[in-house]
């Protein structure tokens, strides 16, 4: 392919600047790899750490942090904002007394590698004073003073701890992308700031359950646990600063929110970032990606390769292409390994992405979004970026939320460029031509504006937030998408008919870290006793694709995944297929360890074209949830051969996701009107039973329906009368 160079991100001038002598000076002797302050790779850390853009204003940025309850500080991608801030704020005294300083990330890998990285600066074990805490998995302990977790997991916390007590400064991160659970979190961040401001500037007892600006009622929230609540009266009487951080230019949005914030901005990034545009548009992306890779691969110098896809089956696809075309090149050209990373992946198995490459390899990283921001992969130089990402939609008039394949934002498409300068200078070809890159928005629709927000408004309600829609949201959701949302819930059952949240099922639903339908499935299996298998079946439904059929060998995959087929649908298919894959475990790998027995699943699953990966983050989500529901004392039974049941309880739980058939063979969608098809990859694709139960909506040139249950219509209104009595 042939390029056109657009000049490059150049490196701030003072980005040698010097640190001002307390950038290294408070850390231990000592670090988790063993390695002693003097030792080579800590002199390289401190040299790199000294080199950072912001290393110069460490003293500057802290008397902005205590002159400001509220700072915005706008930095350049690599500038060093999100690992150098916090270790900043800890040399500055902010976690004395015990208190931590927390900073949010959108995504749990940035949480988990960025924590990582920060130990290893200070030179500690991970978990100690710096530890990371996601969804499903928490390294932090008592002494943990810096602590990086995903946005939606402080929501959660603040369900325990409505004050977020132990926090002295909260730092917002990639504010920019403006995910729903961040914009959520800093219109409870500004109540929790305001509140806890407020008890020390006029000693007022907000302990009766008085609500705020923002309508929490923060002493409902904390149960009638005395001794709770007393310590609570304590804790709440120090101030929380609080940062919000963005690498965009959206300074204005975010101060003007929190009522003319200060605004500070760093100046410049460590290494330039050459970026190229093709000369046409490109008409079939994954193949110009393809080219790009074996061009930067056969000619350019050593240096790693990041490429961006859309998904997980685009990156398994695209992974498989290598392979085929690496197997043709000349044995000395075949140096090069294919690592995939996207959100369903198993975390251990996305760490393999920051490992370096066998020598003399070079390493092309496969991607979703989900490395844009925050991450650095060490070794990264080249950036393959089509421009395109998988985002979700949302149509609140039918109540449907559906995934679709975008173009990025400018905004996006710098961050991805970004990622390419953070060790060294780096070149970012972007698969459209620049003319393209002109037409793109500035930045992403906030995710609040284009998804169901049934999730957000349950933990709200939780909360203690009785005006869902008078809430101080940075930008509003359209009224219809609140009161469809609303109108969900109730359904659901979430909330009462006076709009509050019912006990116990909607407590329930909002203590599960799962979407509303799908925690309502586990309270309601448990009553239909068939929780075993709706477990299995959330646990299967959140992974992506569990079969797999490559080209080449269709009609052999199509053989072997029979064996799994259920004539009533995926539902039940899918829970054949994973506990085919415990039995067989079960039997073969009593004696075995768990390396041996995962390379044996491995091969059981390659036999039976089922994907491995997905398996296993499946089992894993598995284990997580049963967790879950054991603590709140669901009961765990199986219904055994009499899937009726289950097929009834997925009625009564998914009832808003029915459709029946029409004369022409599609399907008319009764919640929304929509009409549906079934999707090819299910297994009632050619046998179409006349009403069905789906689980997801995909829109490409057609809407199709995945993942479905063959069910009887008359147990519509039988088992949610509370939608159909009133449609018929
Ligand atoms: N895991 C890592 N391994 C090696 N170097 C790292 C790692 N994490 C960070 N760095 C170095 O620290 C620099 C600053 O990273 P940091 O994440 O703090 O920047 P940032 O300004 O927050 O960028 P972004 O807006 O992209 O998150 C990186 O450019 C890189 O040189």
């Amino acid at each position: 392919m042939s390029w056109v160079a657009r000049g490059s991100h150049q490196p701030n001038a003072n980005a040698n600047g010097n640190a001002n002598g307390n950038v290294n000076g408070k850390f231990s002797n000592a670090n988790r790899n063993g390695q002693t302050n003097s030792s080579p790779w800590r002199q390289k850390i401190a040299q790199q750490r000294k080199s950072l853009p912001i290393a110069s204003v460490e003293k500057r940025l802290i008397e902005e942090v205590r002159k400001n309850d509220i700072l915005i500080i706008v930095g350049e991608t690599g500038s060093g904002k999100t690992t150098q801030i916090p270790q900043f704020l800890f040399n500055a005294g902010f976690c004395n007394n015990g208190k931590v300083v927390g900073i949010t990330q959108p995504r749990r890998v940035a949480a988990v590698t960025v924590a990582k990285r920060v130990a290893d600066e200070c030179g500690v074990e991970l978990g100690q004073k710096v530890g990371y805490s996601v969804r499903f998995d928490d390294s932090t302990s008592n002494s943990t003073r810096i602590k990086y977790m995903t946005d939606g997991l402080l929501l959660r916390e603040a369900l325990l701890d409505p004050y977020l007590s132990k926090y002295s400064v909260i730092i917002v991160d990639e504010a920019h992308e403006r995910t729903v659970h961040t914009d959520v979190l800093m219109g409870l961040l500004k109540t929790v700031q305001l509140t806890r401001s407020e008890s020390i500037n006029d000693g007022r007892n907000l302990d009766n359950g008085n609500k705020n600006a923002n309508g929490f009622m923060l002493d409902k929230v904390n149960g009638q646990n005395g001794s709770f609540v007393r310590k609570d009266r304590r804790e709440k009487s120090s101030p929380l600063k609080l940062i919000i951080m963005s690498a965009s230019l959206d300074a204005r949005t975010f101060s003007e929110y929190f009522g003319g914030a200060k605004a500070v901005h760093i100046q410049g990034r460590q290494f330039p970032v050459d970026i190229f545009y093709t000369r046409y548009p490109e008409t079939d992306y994954v193949d110009a990606s393809l080219i790009t890779i074996f061009q930067v691969h056969l000619e350019e110098t050593p240096g790693d390769i990041l490429v961006f896809l859309t998904g997980q089956e685009e990156i398994e696809a695209v992974e498989r292409l290598i392979k085929e075309r690496l197997s043709k090149l000349p044995p000395g050209s075949q140096n090069l390994v294919v690592v995939p990373i996207y959100a369903a992946l198993p975390p251990e198995q996305q760490m393999r992405a920051f490992a370096p490459a066998p020598s003399g390899f070079r390493k092309v990283i496969l991607a979703t979004n989900i490395a844009e921001t925050s991450i650095t992969i060490p070794g990264i130089k080249y950036v393959i970026d089509p421009g395109l990402v998988k985002a979700r939609s949302y149509d609140p008039g039918k109540g449907m939320e559906s995934l679709i394949v975008v173009p990025t934002s400018k905004s996006q498409a710098l961050q991805r460029s970004g990622r390419a300068g953070r060790e060294g200078p780096g070149k970012c070809f972007r698969l459209y031509p620049e003319n393209e890159f002109e037409k793109l928005e500035d930045s992403t629709m906030p995710e609040i504006k284009r998804c169901n927000l049934s999730n957000v408004i349950l933990q709200l309600k939780a909360l203690g937030v009785d005006d869902i829609l008078g809430f101080d949201f940075i930008e509003k959701p359209s009224r219809t998408a609140i009161i469809k949302s609303l109108e969900q819930l109730f359904l659901l059952g979430a909330l009462t008919d006076e709009c509050q949240l019912s006990d116990p099922v909607g407590r329930q639903m909002a203590r599960l870290p799962l979407d509303p339908d799908y925690a309502k499935a586990l309270i309601l299996a448990s009553q239909f006793n068939c929780l075993e298998e709706m477990l299995i079946t959330v646990a299967m439904l959140s992974v992506e694709s569990i079969f797999y059929s490559p080209r080449d060998k269709y009609e052999e995959a199509r053989a072997a995944t029979k064996c799994f087929a259920s004539p009533e649908g995926d539902h039940i298919t899918l829970i054949n297929v994973y506990r085919a894959a415990a039995d067989f475990l079960e039997k073969r790998t009593m004696e075995m360890n768990k390396a041996k027995s995962e390379k044996v699943l491995r091969k059981w699953c390659n036999e039976n074209f089922i994907n491995s990966r997905s398996l296993r983050h499946a089992r894993d989500i598995h284990r997580q949830i049963q967790g879950h529901v054991q603590q709140m004392g669901l009961k765990l039974a199986s219904c055994g051969d009499d899937m009726l049941q289950f097929r009834r309880c997925l009625v009564a739980s998914f009832f808003l996701n029915a459709a029946m058939k029409q004369a022409d063979g599609t399907y008319r969608a009764y919640a929304s009107g929509q009409v549906v098809q079934i999707h090819p990859s299910s297994v009632l694709f050619r046998k179409k039973p006349d009403c069905i139960i789906f689980n997801e909506l995909i829109q490409t040139n057609n809407k199709y329906v995945r993942n479905l249950t063959r069910v009887d219509h008359l147990w519509l209104t039988e088992l949610a009368p509370q939608f159909y009595a009133v449609q018929n």
